[in-house]
């Protein structure tokens, strides 16, 4: 992964200069020229595919946060609604929303691939960019009996 270590170096010297310890304000912004051109976006994927935290971290795999005994476990790297500050807000109402969600679906449906599609699986090749999506897969839903 990149790190860009010389630019974060400039970005905290302007800060070092012109806002000290103090909360950052727009007046500020003006006189930032550095700051106000370098644009930051956190990649959580470095932390949710990282080699060290997860077993098969490209593989589509739930037993990631399954103990030996199959209870459910919380894993600090699983940081997909950030962290810090400026962390996801709606994290428990969205993790809410998907579990009544996904729980009503898989009730009442069945998914699997279409039959004019030859292999077992579904594809899950990731289709990433500003969000991951998977790659457009044939599917067939039916109602279960
Ligand atoms: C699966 C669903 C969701 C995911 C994966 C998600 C993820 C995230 C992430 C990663 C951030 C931090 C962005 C950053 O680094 O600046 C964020 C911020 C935010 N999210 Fe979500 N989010 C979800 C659902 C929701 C829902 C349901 C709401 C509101 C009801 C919500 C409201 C917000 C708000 C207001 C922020 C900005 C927080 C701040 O900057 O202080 N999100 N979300």
């Amino acid at each position: 992964m990149m790190r860009y270590t010389e630019v974060q170096k400039k970005v905290c010297d302007e800060i070092t200069k012109l806002v000290g310890s103090a909360q950052p304000r727009i007046a500020h912004r003006t006189q930032m020229p550095y700051t106000e051109g370098t644009e930051v976006i956190t990649l959580l994927t470095s932390v949710l595919c990282d080699q060290t935290q997860w077993e098969k971290p490209n593989t589509f795999n739930p037993e990631h946060f399954l103990s030996s005994t199959g209870k459910f476990i919380k894993k600090e790297a699983f940081m997909h609604f950030s962290v810090g500050v400026r962390m996801c807000v709606g994290e428990s109402l969205a993790k809410m929303e998907l579990f009544l969600f996904f729980t009503s679906l898989m009730q009442k449906f069945a998914v699997h691939p279409s039959p004019e599609v030859s292999h077992l699986d579904l594809d899950l090749t990731p289709d990433t960019g500003f969000t991951t999506q998977l790659m457009p897969n044939k599917i067939c839903v039916l109602l279960q009996a």
